[in-house]
């Protein structure tokens, strides 16, 4: 059973604006939540904070291993997906994972496809993807069914119930459902 995430008086400044300020909470292993406010509230600065992409201007994270998916999947053109993806998952020790998240994802059709080819919905879908395979117990989904189809979107949310089922956690920036069960809400701006 991994460690829950721990999020204690946390604030971030970005400029010279101070985007939220003395935020907590915990997730527990198996738990979920759901990051939600206006446009420019901050959802996607408290994720890129988890992830450690961004120093906070105070408090303390702490937390098990993590994957983010940004609004970006940075896929390299040339290559093809499978070789981006087990690039990645070599990276992140997953190889033995990766057929299944191709699978769970469904992406593995698209394995001999390159990059620079994929549609919006089917770079989203790699790079969750990405996240299945890193093995992380916290997954980070920025809007992750942001051009998702609805067939998509249930294979998010089966893949989400599955990590959680495990004593996963996610945290997601949501503006709607995303099929995530008995989230647990956090509301900033
Ligand atoms: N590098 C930066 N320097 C200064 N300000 C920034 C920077 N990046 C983002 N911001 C500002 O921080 C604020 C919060 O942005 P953020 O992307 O975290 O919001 P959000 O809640 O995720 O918005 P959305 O719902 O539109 O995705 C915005 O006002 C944005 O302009």
């Amino acid at each position: 059973m991994s460690e829950p995430l721990h999020v204690e008086g946390l604030a971030c400044l970005r400029g010279d604006r101070l985007l939220f300020e003395d935020v907590d909470f915990m997730v527990a292993p198996g738990g979920a939540l759901h990051l939600e406010g206006p446009n420019g509230s901050g959802k996607s600065s408290l994720l890129r904070l988890l992830a450690g992409l961004l120093p906070p201007f105070a408090g303390r994270i702490t937390g098990p291993e993590r994957s983010f998916l940004g609004h970006e999947v940075a896929l390299k053109p040339r290559m093809t997906l499978g070789a981006e993806l087990s690039h990645w998952a070599r990276l992140d020790g997953g190889l033995d994972r990766l057929p299944a998240a191709m699978a769970a994802m469904n992406v593995a059709g698209l394995a001999e496809v390159p990059c620079r080819h994929l549609s919006s919905g089917q770079r989203r879908r790699a790079g969750l993807a990405r996240v299945l395979t890193s093995g992380a117990a916290l997954w980070l989904l920025d809007e992750p069914t942001a051009g998702l189809d609805t067939a998509s979107s249930a294979l998010l949310a089966q893949a989400m119930a599955a990590h959680r089922a495990g004593g996963g956690m996610v945290v997601a920036a949501v503006h709607g459902d995303i099929g995530l069960a008995s989230p647990q809400l956090l509301r900033l701006g």
